[in-house]
């Protein structure tokens, strides 16, 4: 089977400062101002051609994090990332410019994706019918609700036809119709053997979708496996989790970062 994405032993590191202080003293001196903090910790996965693979853990974990670098979005601190071909993310958030309109917007993206003018005025009405905007796509994407931004998103990203997919919560924020019309291009695209990672916090959705599934924990892998088996494990998780008092959360995240520390110390 052809692969798709390789991931390898990938960490992500932040500092952690306490106060701007602390953040420009860092920069300035040679000292070692702030605490590592690691989003991810040797997360290690291989998805093949055509794969759904989706994400999921609680918040934090690093689906995100994990999301933007295989989009080339955020760099890696250590490890390596191959994907075969042009990944696309579409997030809430993903790349908008807030002070143009979407129509250009639209037009900003293709262009960054190498289409010409004429292959952008092919693709412009679709993009704009798909994202149901209407008058509001010649409004600044500043004065859209984060469910309007995700609808552009969204319609830009399925319509450039791109061959590795990524869905970062896209899907949580619009309304309940444009989450279903979303879901059905999503399930054609899944057809047409493209390769796709979703992001979500709904079982439900993943069950329906996913054949694999990558389960985050604290920013390093706890599963990943064939979607009903992981999803299973992580429902249980989940119910014990909503069980536990805060202090049980803590300790519990105190041991796996723990665990995480050691293998970190261990490999460097
Ligand atoms: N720029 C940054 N600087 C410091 N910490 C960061 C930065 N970006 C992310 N983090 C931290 O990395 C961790 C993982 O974040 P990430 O957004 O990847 O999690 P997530 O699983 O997508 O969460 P959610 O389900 O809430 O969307 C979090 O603790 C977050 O605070």
């Amino acid at each position: 089977m052809e692969k798709a994405i390789v991931v390898k032993n990938v960490t992500k590191k932040y500092k952690l400062y306490n106060g701007n202080k602390e953040r420009i003293l860092d920069l300035i001196t040679p000292k070692n101002y702030g605490e590592d903090f690691y989003a991810l910790s040797n997360v290690s996965f291989e998805a093949e051609k055509g794969d759904v693979v989706g994400f999921i853990g609680i918040n934090g974990s690093g689906k995100s994090t994990l999301s933007n670098i295989i989009a080339g979005i955020v760099p890696q601190t250590t490890g390596t990332v191959e994907v075969n071909g042009e990944a696309s993310l579409i997030a809430v958030s993903a790349g908008l410019k807030n002070d143009l309109t979407g129509r250009d917007n639209i037009e900003l993206k293709c262009l960054m994706l190498g289409f010409n003018k004429k292959e952008i005025e092919k693709l412009e009405p679709e993009i704009i019918e798909f994202s149901e905007l209407g008058k509001f796509i010649d409004q600044p994407v500043k004065s859209y609700s984060s469910g309007m931004k995700s609808r552009l998103g969204f319609a830009i990203s399925v319509s450039i036809n791109p061959n590795i997919l990524i869905i970062d919560e896209a899907l949580s924020v619009g309304d309940k119709a444009f989450a279903a019309k979303s879901l059905e291009k999503m399930k054609e695209f899944k057809r047409m053997g493209k390769t796709m990672i979703f992001v979500s916090h709904s079982i439900s959705q993943m069950k329906q979708f996913c054949d694999k599934v990558l389960w985050l924990e604290f920013g390093t892998v706890k599963e990943y496996g064939p979607a009903s088996e992981v999803l299973k494990k992580y429902d249980e998780f989940i119910k014990r989790w909503k069980g536990m008092s805060a202090k049980e959360r803590e300790d519990y995240k105190a041991s796996v970062v723990e665990k995480q520390r050691e293998l970190l110390t261990i490999k460097s």
